[in-house]
């Protein structure tokens, strides 16, 4: 006898991370495996997308009646959604799996944080001991461990020191839009004198300069200019110097890991500065890494390379990092190449690293989608 299949509620879907969740669903004919229900906070009543089965409404995703009908609910709506329903949801008696893109239920002790090409052992335990929520990571932390998962698994990893370059699209789907505006107003400064090849570049640069600290340049979502520039805090000030997003390096690794916190014997140190940049939806990240012993080069790179399906090695080269380890060529894919391998003249305990991903792809979406997944195979 065929199973029945799982309703699972999908809320955020609209979105850009549930956009970008769709897709991947409908590449892996995730669809062919739930009965989905289709939520929304604004528009209750209209017609679901087409991918909806037997009910082609917008159910509403403050009801929480609606919400228990669903076995598993699937959610990249955000933290304010979370933090309001979520709580009720389960003070209702509700006893379904709840997967999260949000950030706020992550350091939850009875949640997990998915990202299975890494974790699958905590996640495999945790299923095991009855939990229900599965987060999806910070998308810096989750694309550092697509990256270097080997090295932390065989035990390599004294410390890390993370210095990011984040894009855009991780502050939202305005602050994309605003960074193409803000290109388009520098461009329009340097237009005219770019037509002439014998403009100075010292007339052009000023007048680059004027446009992008003018009432002209619109930062009413980053609050500053980032085209042409780049903005050094990501997220909230959490005082003596450190912001939300470089407090997620340690907090989260080492939860992911399935790792004591930071402090406790057996966590692993993280930290950096965060800073956001102006590409669209890559993130990177230049690391240095104080190995617990000193490795060969070639043998890092094979652990580094076995690791998972998704990462690449580059090689450390000119070329080939100018053409495998930029946003460019990684936006859409889910590869996650690491590069810039080498040893510093720090000493030969130390490494090297950059590595690139696409941060809705691995940084958001899929860790989700591929929780859902176990879930259906295991639950
Ligand atoms: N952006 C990122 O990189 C990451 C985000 N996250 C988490 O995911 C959450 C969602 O992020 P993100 O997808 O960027 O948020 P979006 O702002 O793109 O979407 C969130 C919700 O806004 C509503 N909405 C209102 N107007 C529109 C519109 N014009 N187009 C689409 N949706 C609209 C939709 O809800 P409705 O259909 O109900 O109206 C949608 O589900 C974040 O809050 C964060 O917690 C996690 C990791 C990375
Ligand atoms: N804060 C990340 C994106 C994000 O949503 O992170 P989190 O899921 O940890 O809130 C960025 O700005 O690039």
């Amino acid at each position: 006898m065929s199973k029945k299949m799982k309703t699972v509620g999908l809320v955020g879907w609209r979105g850009m991370v549930g956009s970008v969740l769709l897709q991947r669903m409908c590449e892996e004919n995730d669809f062919a495996l739930i009965e989905p229900l289709f939520f929304s906070t604004s528009s209750a009543g209209a017609a679901a997308p087409s991918l909806a089965k037997n009910e082609t409404k917008l159910k509403d995703a403050y009801d929480l009646q609606a919400l228990k009908q669903c076995e598993i609910i699937l959610t990249c709506q955000g933290g304010a959604y979370t933090t309001e329903i979520f709580p009720k949801l389960r003070a209702a008696g509700w006893d379904g799996y709840w997967i999260d893109a949000a950030s706020s239920l992550r350091m939850e002790e009875d949640a997990v944080i998915v990202l299975d090409p890494v974790n699958a052992h905590v996640i495999k335990d945790a299923l095991g001991r009855g939990v229900k929520n599965y987060i999806g990571g910070n998308c810096t932390v989750s694309l550092m461990l697509m990256a270097l998962g080997g090295l932390f698994s065989a035990g390599l990893v004294e410390w890390v020191s993370a210095m990011t370059y984040q894009a855009a699209s991780g502050a939202g789907a305005q602050n994309m839009r605003e960074l193409l505006q803000q290109m388009g107003v520098l461009y329009g400064a340097a237009k005219q004198n770019l037509a002439d090849p014998t403009a100075a570049i010292l007339e052009i640069d000023r007048g680059v300069l004027a446009a992008m600290n003018s009432e002209q340049m619109p930062v009413t979502q980053f609050g500053a200019p980032l085209a042409g520039s780049l903005l050094p805090w990501i997220d909230q000030d959490l005082g003596q110097g450190v912001s939300r997003e470089e407090w997620k390096g340690a907090a989260e690794t080492n939860k992911i890991l399935g790792k004591p916190p930071l402090g406790v014997p057996g966590s692993v140190p993280i930290d950096g500065i965060c800073v956001r940049i102006g590409a669209m939806r890559c993130h990177a990240q230049a690391l240095t890494i104080k190995l617990t012993q000193d490795v060969p080069l070639a043998d890092i790179e094979n652990i580094v390379a076995a690791a998972n399906d998704w990462v690449q090695v580059v090689p450390n080269e000119r070329v080939a990092s100018l053409n495998q380890l930029t946003p460019a060529a990684v936006t859409g894919t889910l590869s996650v190449p690491v590069g810039r391998l080498r040893k510093p003249v720090l000493g030969d305990q130390y490494l090297c690293a950059f590595t690139v991903g696409d941060q809705l792809l691995w940084g958001a979406a899929e860790p989700l989608r591929r929780m859902l997944r176990i879930l259906l195979a295991t639950a």
